[in-house]
């Protein structure tokens, strides 16, 4: 049963609730991994929801920055002292969940904090600096930040210029930002909130540069949080969303710290200026990895929240007529509209299945690397670059479509969708440029083509085994392990493709780094076909696994719709492979899909189980009251606690009234 279904909700909402198949709460335990994190979930909503203080003090578009950030601040110290109460303290994802619970998407001063500054210093710091840092960071004595893009540099961190020299008289490194350029400029909390800071800065010592390194900085005075001499800091301004957030900006002018603030657990430099290399070369980068493994559950969950607005809006929206002219039909009855919705649920579902999967190969690296094995690095960072590319332009194209869905009202901020997009897009940016990290994936892609002309392909791992394959013929009577040799088929001929242009520029006389600038969009396109990829055989292995059937029958439904929809998306691709009698049997198992899903609609986005209090949206409220609540919201708006404003007797009375002379 849908567990959501309560008195006084919407008719069409319960309507909707009712039709479904299955128990939400299972599904839910299926959607977080198990059945106790999905009632950990409930458990931390519902107590949020019975202490006052924790409420928003009014809706956050009603804010401005300043009220943005004080009420994230507001919120976050009273979190502070409640959390021992209401959360596993050592568990990331219920520190996550209950920050996103009370203060939102918008960003908080500790939005960085728990997710960049703590696992450097837990992963790359000795166990001495881990006693010294890791206790008063998780305490929240101090705040934290990730300084590491600068105002001239970001996505090619060898031309980071921001420098630490050590010092070796003093013992000290000394940091300097010797150009305009190579001011930090973007880190969240930076601005205004954060007194520490790991910086990433070129380690120079005996003037040989070795290249960015992790360094432990304070920023500000413990007592008075006045910058501390030598640092220059402040906010970057207003941003597109995320406003709740401080990113900010930091120069160095001769600031020096003392030699221990370097993390030395993997490179170190030793007293009389020696440098020890660490096991592999990319391991500084390592944080990146970490975030970027867990960008596609954080995505599939935003879509989440925008589907879970837009399909329960268009269950309660009338609009037009299908055969009964008596009555308007649901918007959710039409086609267009299901078109538009259904693959985006699925690509929601098939993310956040993705994403637990890279989130348990980071932490199984994580150990690995601190037993001094670092062989899976290299898979697992073409794999999340690759995933985080693809994952936030969909998420975002998904998003949108959600918005559209919803009609005018999606316009409003009152549907909450434009900061939901605004936020979630960010991902587009942050932790590698998209296309920058589809091209380190398609390094990996080309590196794999080139072992099987070598004739080495036993020793592909599992992942692009299918480049080696042969498939030339698809049978018609297609199931998903067919859709699945399809999609191969597509991911295969396009890194076979986009390899061989490569090498054929190569072999022209043409440089490297030119030759792969010529195949560059090609390659691109090799690395979003191995993702989408590597995302369906995800979803199908994951629906292969569950034992619930009424859940697996659905989950089965939703498949459908998925590897139908991302096959007719790759249709140019599959040209030499498929018919068009056979493109046309695909299309039409979308469309009977479409309508297969159409009464588990409504159920599937109630299982991602988003309170209300989470989603501050009007129109995805989970009782389906809409007009009422969208009339009470517009009414409470700031412009309207006066009828009559200072902008019109100012101005345009006395404008209208000299034109009436
Ligand atoms: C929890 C929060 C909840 C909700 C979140 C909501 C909102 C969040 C809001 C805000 C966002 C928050 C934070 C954002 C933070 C940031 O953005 S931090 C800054 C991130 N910056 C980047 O990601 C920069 C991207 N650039 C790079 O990573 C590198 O420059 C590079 C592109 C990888 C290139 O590096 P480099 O020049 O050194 O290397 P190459 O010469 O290109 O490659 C050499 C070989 O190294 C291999 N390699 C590269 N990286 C790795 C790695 N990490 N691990 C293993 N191997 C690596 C690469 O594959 C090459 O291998 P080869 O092909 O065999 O030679
Ligand atoms: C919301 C948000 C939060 C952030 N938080 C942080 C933070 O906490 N800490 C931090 O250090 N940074 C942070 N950043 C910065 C972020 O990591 C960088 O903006 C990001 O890495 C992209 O770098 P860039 O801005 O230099 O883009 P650029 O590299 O200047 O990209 C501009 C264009 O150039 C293209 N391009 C660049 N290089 C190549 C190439 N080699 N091949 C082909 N095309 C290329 C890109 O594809 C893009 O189209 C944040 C950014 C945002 C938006």
């Amino acid at each position: 049963m849908n567990q959501s279904i309560k008195p006084g909700d919407n008719p069409d909402l319960t309507e909707e609730r009712l039709s479904g198949t299955f128990d939400t709460n299972s599904m839910a335990a299926v959607i977080y991994g198990s059945d106790k994190l999905a009632q950990r979930r409930r458990e931390i909503s519902e107590a949020v929801s019975r202490i006052p203080e924790l409420q928003d003090s009014k809706p956050c578009p009603f804010m401005t920055r300043e009220e943005k950030i004080l009420e994230g601040s507001r919120k976050s110290a009273i979190l502070n002292r409640l959390l021992p109460g209401l959360i596993d303290l050592d568990s990331f994802e219920e520190t996550v969940f209950i920050h996103q619970e009370v203060i939102g998407i918008e960003g908080h001063p500790l939005a960085l904090h728990e997710s960049l500054f703590i696992p450097p210093i837990a992963t790359q710091g000795t166990d001495e600096q881990q006693k010294k840092w890791l206790g008063r960071a998780q305490r929240r004595e101090i705040i934290g930040c990730y300084a590491q893009t600068e105002l001239g540099h970001g996505s090619n961190l060898r031309a980071l210029e921001t420098t630490a020299t050590f010092d070796i008289s003093s013992q000290e490194f000394i940091l300097n930002s010797p150009t305009i350029t190579s001011l930090k400029w973007w880190p969240g909390a930076l601005g205004k909130s954060a007194n520490w800071s790991i910086v990433i800065a070129n380690l120079i010592v005996h003037d040989k540069n070795h290249g960015p390194h992790p360094f432990m900085v304070q920023l500000r005075d413990e007592k008075s949080h006045e910058p501390l001499p030598g640092i220059t800091v402040g906010d970057i301004g207003p941003k597109m969303a995320f406003n709740g957030a401080d990113n900010g900006f930091l120069g160095f002018e001769n600031y020096r710290i003392p030699r221990e603030n370097m993390l030395m657990r993997h490179s170190k430099v030793t007293p009389d200026g020696g440098y020890i290399r660490p096991p592999h070369a990319k391991i500084g980068y390592s944080g990146m990895v970490r975030v970027r493994s867990r960008m596609a559950a954080e995505q599939g969950l935003f879509l989440a929240h925008a589907l879970t607005i837009a399909v329960r809006y268009s269950a309660i929206r009338r609009q037009g007529y299908l055969e009964d002219r008596s009555r308007e039909v649901k918007v959710l009855d039409y086609q267009t509209q299901q078109h538009r919705l259904f693959p985006s649920i699925a690509r929601a579902y098939a993310f956040i299945f993705c994403g637990f999967e890279t989130i348990r190969l980071y932490d199984q690296l994580l150990i690995d690397v601190q037993n001094g094995n670092t062989s899976g690095m290299a898979d697992l960072h073409a794999l999340t670059s690759g995933l985080k590319s693809v994952v936030t332009h969909q998420t975002g194209e998904g998003i949108e479509q959600a918005r559209m869905a919803c009609g005018g009202h999606g316009y409003s901020m009152a549907s909450y969708i434009s900061e939901i997009y605004g936020v979630a897009i960010g991902g587009c940016t942050y932790e590698g440029e998209n296309m920058v990290m589809l091209l380190q994936l398609a390094r990996y892609l080309v590196k794999s083509i080139e072992m099987i002309q070598n004739g080495k392909s036993k020793n592909l791992g599992p992942m692009v085994a299918y480049l080696a394959a042969n498939e030339s013929e698809i049978d018609l009577n297609l199931g998903p392990n067919e859709y699945l040799k399809v999609f191969q088929y597509a991911a295969r001929s396009q890194a076979w493709r986009a390899t061989e242009k490569f090498q054929k520029l190569r072999n022209s006389g043409m440089s490297k780094e030119q030759a792969w600038n010529q195949a560059s969009v090609e390659l691109t396109r090799a690395s979003r076909l191995h993702t989408r990829l590597y995302i369906m055989s995800t979803f199908i292995n994951h629906v292969g696994s569950v034992v619930d059937q009424k859940i697996k029958k659905v989950l089965i439904d939703l498949l459908n719709v998925h590897i139908t929809y991302e096959v007719m998306d790759i249709g140019i691709y599959v040209q030499g492979l498929l018919s068009s009698d056979q493109m046309d049997l695909i299309r039409n198992q979308l469309y009977v899909s479409l309508e297969t899903i159409r009464p588990n609609a409504v159920s599937l986005v109630d299982s991602f189980q988003i309170s209300d209090m989470q989603l501050r949206s009007v129109l995805g409220r989970r009782d389906g009251n809409v007009y009422e609540n969208l009339f009470k919201w517009a009414k409470s708006c700031p412009l309207n606690d006066k009828d009559v404003l200072e902008s019109v007797t100012k101005y345009l009375k006395p404008m209208m009234d000299k034109s009436k002379l």
